[in-house]
This record gives C-alpha cells, structure tokens and sequence, in this order.
C-alpha cells in the first residue's frame, strides 16, 4: 500500500529518490493522510495542501543542520510523517500521543514550536542572525501561509528582515484561505492574479483613456504599450516585499514538484532575505476538502468515500452555538451591538451573525490586539462591541484588555471560547489562564456561566454591563438544559448557592459547577453534607456568600478550570485571608505545568476536576476515615 513511504525514515531516505519517485510519494502520503486522520481527526485540508512543498523543502535543504519553520504548524503532518514519526502519526493529538504540531522536545527536525499563528519569521530571523554570529552557514526556512501573514509579528519580522539582510527564507503558502476565506487588502494584494481580468481589465481601461487623448493620445498609447511591463512589474505582489528588503520569487506553482523543487535549489544558493510566493489548494487531491476547505479545516473522523464527519451521539448544542444565537438574538434589538472575531467566524459562532449583520460584523484575519484596540475605539462611540476570541489567543493581546480597555473603563465585551482544557490541541491551545491575567486589572470584571442557558443571561448581563467585562466558557457542548425564553442581567457579583451542606463549602466557577453538585451527591454516600456554590463571578467575588458558607462550614474547596496560580481559588484564598481568619481552604485546578493532549474527559479526570475527582479531594481533605472530623465545623483546626 505505502511501498515508497515505508522506506522514507529520514530526508536522506527522500534525498535517494529519483524526481518520478516523488510524484508516487506524495501520492501515497496524501492516502496515508486521509487514512489516518479520517481514523483521528485533525487539521486535514492545509496538510493536503501542503504536501508538495514540504517534500521540496526536505529534498532541498538539509534539516536538522537546516531549519524549516512551520508557521502555525498545523500543515505539518508531512514533515512529520517523512522526519521519522510515521508509525506513530496514528498517535497525532491523541491521549500521550504526538503533537499537532512542531514541537522541539519530538524531534530535532522540528526547529520550533507553534500553534499560535505568526511567530515563524521571527524566530526564523532570530536563527539567522544566530548563525550568522556562530559563523554557520545553516540554512534558516520559515514557512508561513496567507492567514498566518495578516498576524501583525509576521510583519514586525518583515521588516527587521529586511533591514538586516541575513539569510532568510521565507515561503508564503498562499491559498487564499485562512481557517475561513482569508481577509484584508493584504490577502487582495497578494493573491491578485496580474495575468487574470484584473490587468486585463486595467489596461483596456488605460488604452480607452489614453485613446481619448486628442493628437498626441496615439504616441502615448505606444508609450503606454512599452510601460506595460513595468505596470505588471510595478504592481505584481513581489513590489510590497521588494520594497521590505526582500529578493521576491513567484507566484509558483505549488504542487508542481519538479518546478518547486527547481525554484528551491536556486533560492538555496541565494543570500540575503528571499521571499518565495507559492501558490496552493487547501484540501488538494481530496474533492470534499478542496470543495470545501473550511470545514476540512479542522475536523473530526469522517468516512473519507463521502467526506461526512462521523458525528458522535446527538449531544445538546455547544456553547459556541449558543454564543452565536444569542448575539443574533440582542443585535435583532439593538443596532449597537458589534460583532468582531479574529479570523474565525465559523470557531466562535458568528457565521450566523455575519450572515443577519454583515455591516455590524468584523473579521480582522488573525490580529487579535488589533481586533480589541479596534473594539475599544468602537466602543468609545458608543457601540457596544463584543470581541469573540479563544481564550488562548487572548493570551496576545494581554496589553490591549489593560491599556485600551481597562485603564480607559470601555465597555467592551470579551467573548473568551475554548477557555479551559480543549482537548486534542493540547497545551498551546487550553485557555487556562484568563481567570488569572484579566482578575487583577483593576476595572476588569470576569465571569463564567454553569451552563448553556446562564451562558446566554450573562452575555446580555456583559454588554449592557458598561464596563470593561470577560465571560469565559468551555469548547464542546452543554447540558442540555432547558433555555430561558427572555434573558435577564445577572446583578455583578451575585452567585448562587445551589446545596447546603454543614461539613464543607465546595466553591466553583463555569465548567466546575456541575461536577461540584455531583460530587456533593457522592460525598453523601461518606456521611458527608457539603454545600455548594455557584460563584459566576470570579471578580467580583460574590464576598458575602462565600464568607457566610466558610464560616458555616470551616472549610473551603475551590474548582476551577483555570491555573490555580492567581486564578479563582486564589481570588478566595485573598478574600478569606483578610476577612476569615482559620478557615482550611484546599484548591482544585491546572497545576502549575503544561497539560498534554488527551479528551477534555481524560484531562479533567487526571486533573480531578471531574465530580469523582472532587469528592475524592473533599474525603482525603476531610480525613474520610476520620468519622470525627465529619459534621458541622469539622473541618476547624
Ligand atoms: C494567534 C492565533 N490566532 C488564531 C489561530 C487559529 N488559526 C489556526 S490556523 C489559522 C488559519 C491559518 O491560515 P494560513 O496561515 O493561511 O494556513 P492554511 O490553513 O491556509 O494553510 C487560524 C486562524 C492561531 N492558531 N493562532
Ligand atoms: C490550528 C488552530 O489553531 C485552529 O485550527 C484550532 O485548532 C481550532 O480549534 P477548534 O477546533 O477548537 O476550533
Ligand atoms: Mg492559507
């Protein structure tokens, strides 16, 4: 089946093959792709347009001496496979399996980590400059596709680039696509076709004028004729990274492997910054995917005969979906209300937005600071823009949330998907964090429903809030419960308890909640009664219902699906420690290290912040053999 591909364990396997070998490689590494990710899901239509370029590279150049960078890495399932990690790709973003991406600690071959988008010419420059001091003459290669180029850093390092003029390869995977369709006039400006109606249409435009002209208009039109090259050469992408310091080559034809692996033997012996400009199909070879490349994008197993995803039970509608709904929902009544994502509509639920609203709807491309500077600017004309990110991907934009919208107190409204752990992306994508760097910005609130239907009651509490507001929540689906028809704000500060209990407070936050109520159901079956609170707001802390049940009780346990360094449990642990001396306080969350991969079920249950793990921690915590240490105030030292 995968007679070629079984011998390549190395690039110096691939380095032995003659040139018509290749073609049948890439072949059987596009059926091996399909295979296996049909099998396990993943990031299936920019690896298949990828596969080409990636076999030119490593034929080309000489990893590991040579560095290939992968910008966000997802499209590098070939590198992988052909860099000795093919019987293992069956493993890819699985539970103690591979990576989805270029990871340093896997293999020498991947010469820098990602997952986050556009980082990959600036490390890349920070290589070649390196060398250049060490005296190597190492080939440095960063490869970064049209989506990942409208991430600001990528043209930070650009123009560094440029300027110092050290050996550096950058190839712009150009597919014209991000996740969805790419956007911006720098996507326009690249991928313009000089050959196709635009300059036709452009110099039939030039000649009618120049035609028009009385007398001399014949000799210009002559003239004209001869600038025509300069015109094309004047406006073909290459002008914009000519003009940055860069030797520009293309556009070339990507899954042309005779031509790429051609232009790449020639760039290798170029010096200086080059920018090659390769053009490519996302989803190649496989019609579904090509047909429709967002949906390929990220997916999970599907049957690769009809390209249909292999969807698991019918589950309640995810949070996402509720966020999107909701937002068409308000914005129905109120023409304020703006939508911005970063270069993903369909991932954060606002396709149905954009489609009901497209002139208050706002896709940046994958510029996330500018997506909250652009919000808060918004914002100080009275709208009320609410900005959906992925929590992760917040992480970037850490100064824009304190400088833009917190010091000046605007009321933006910062829809944090995929906060929590994710799942198969791992530990560049689990958005563990934001309870910790949004609590301590003074005039930030933050918030986390326990469900779907609190869900769509706190995004109306955020955006009529008129402050700067957080409202975080988990990927993947509900509870099911039943949806409230009208939406009512939730007073700021205010949680809920939801159980009473004399032997212990168990306090939790989102995603926590609800395994919280289970493990008090189990810690009944020990003869132990715990209360439990729903806390909503991990600033302002609701101090009242927090400090009422810790003095009940004696003790506290806090759930969260964030770092419990600075996190929720700490926002507690500061609030008793001032105003509740003597209570015994234990915290449940992501420890202070990186979570792997692995199912949100898998991680959560390691990390005990699933129900069995919570009442586990609240037995040993209440010394569960301890019958004595059991009732009212049992847990006073
Ligand atoms: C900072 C950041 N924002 C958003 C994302 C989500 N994301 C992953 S891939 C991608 C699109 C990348 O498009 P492109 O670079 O053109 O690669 P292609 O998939 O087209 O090969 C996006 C938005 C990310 N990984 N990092
Ligand atoms: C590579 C990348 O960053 C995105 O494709 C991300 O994997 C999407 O995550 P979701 O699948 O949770 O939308
Ligand atoms: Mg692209």
């Amino acid at each position: 089946m995968y007679t070629l591909l079984n011998t390549i364990n190395s690039p110096a396997d691939l380095k032995k093959l003659k040139q018509d070998k290749l073609l049948i490689l890439a072949d059987e590494i596009r059926e091996f792709l399909l295979e296996t990710v049909s099998k396990t899901g993943g990031h299936l239509a920019s690896n298949l347009g990828c596969v080409e370029l990636t076999l030119a590279l490593h034929y080309c150049f000489n990893s590991p001496d040579d560095s290939i960078i992968w910008d966000v890495g997802h499209q590098a399932y070939t590198h992988k496979i052909i860099t000795g990690r093919r019987d293992k790709f069956i493993t890819q973003r699985q539970y103690h399996g591979i990576s989805g991406f270029p990871k340093r600690s896997e293999s020498m071959h991947d010469a820098f980590g990602a997952g986050h988008s556009s980082t990959s010419i600036s490390a890349g420059l920070g290589m070649a400059v390196a060398h250049g001091l060490k005296e190597e003459a190492s080939k440095v290669i960063a490869v970064i596709g049209d989506g990942s180029l409208t991430g600001g850093i990528a043209f930070e390092a650009l123009n560094q680039a440029g300027h110092l003029h050290k050996n550096l390869i950058v190839v712009l995977n150009d597919n014209e696509m991000s996740i969805s369709k790419n956007v911006g006039a720098l996507s326009t400006f690249i991928s313009r076709k000089l050959t196709g109606s635009y300059y036709r249409g452009l110099k039939k435009e030039m000649q009618g004028l120049l035609k028009n002209i009385p007398a001399i208009g014949g000799n210009i039109l002559h003239f004209a004729r001869k600038a025509e090259n300069s015109l094309k050469g004047f406006l073909t992408p290459g002008t914009l990274f000519e003009a940055l310091g860069f030797e520009y080559i293309g556009p070339v034809q990507g899954h042309d492997l005779p031509q790429l692996i051609e232009i790449m033997q020639n760039v290798r012996a170029l010096e200086g910054p080059v920018l090659v400009h390769v053009m490519t199909t996302k989803g190649k070879g496989y019609q579904p995917a090509e047909k429709t490349p967002d949906k390929f994008h990220g997916v999970g197993p599907f049957d690769v005969k009809t390209g249909k995803v292999i969807a698991g039970k019918p589950g309640a509608q995810s949070y996402t979906g509720i966020f999107g709904e909701t937002m068409v929902k308000l914005a129905a009544e109120d023409k304020k209300i703006i939508a911005i994502t970063a270069a993903m509509p369909d991932g954060t639920g606002l396709t149905p937005f954009a489609k009901a609203y497209p002139d208050r709807f706002f896709d940046v491309g994958i510029a996330e600071q500018h997506a909250l500077t652009f919000a808060a600017g918004m914002a100080t004309e009275g709208f009320r823009p609410v900005a959906a990110i992925y929590s992760t991907f917040v992480q970037r934009a850490y100064d824009q949330v304190f400088h833009d919208i917190c010091l000046q107190k605007l009321p933006v409204t910062l829809a944090l998907d995929r906060a929590g752990l994710v799942g198969d992306d791992g530990p560049t994508h689990h958005g563990v964090f934001d309870l910790s760097y949004l609590r301590h910005l003074p005039e930030m609130t933050v918030m986390a429903p326990k469900d779907e239907n609190e869900l769509q009651h706190m995004l109306k509490t955020a955006i009529y809030s008129d402050r700067p507001i957080a409202l975080r929540y988990p990927r993947g689906a509900g509870y099911g419960v039943a949806m409230d028809e009208s939406l009512q704000a939730i007073p700021i500060g205010v949680g809920e308890q939801l159980a009473e209990g004399g032997d212990l407070t168990l306090v939790a936050i989102g995603s926590t909640v609800y395994p919280a109520m289970e493990a008090a159901e189990l810690l009944k079956e020990k003869g132990i009664r715990a209360t439990v609170i729903n806390a909503r707001f991990v600033k302002p802390l609701d101090r009242n219902l927090i400090l009422a049940a810790a003095g009940r009780t004696g003790c506290i346990i806090t759930v969260e699906e964030n770092a419990m360094q600075g996190g929720f449990g700490s926002a507690v642990l500061e609030l008793l420690a001032d105003e509740a001396a003597g209570i015994r306080v234990k915290r449940i969350g992501v420890p202070d290290r990186y979570i792997e991969q692995g199912s949100q079920a898998q991680l959560r249950q390691d990390l005990r912040l699933d129900a069995a793990g919570i009442a586990q921690t609240a037995a040993e915590f209440l010394g569960k053999n301890d019958s004595s240490r059991t009732g009212p105030g049992a847990c006073r030292t």
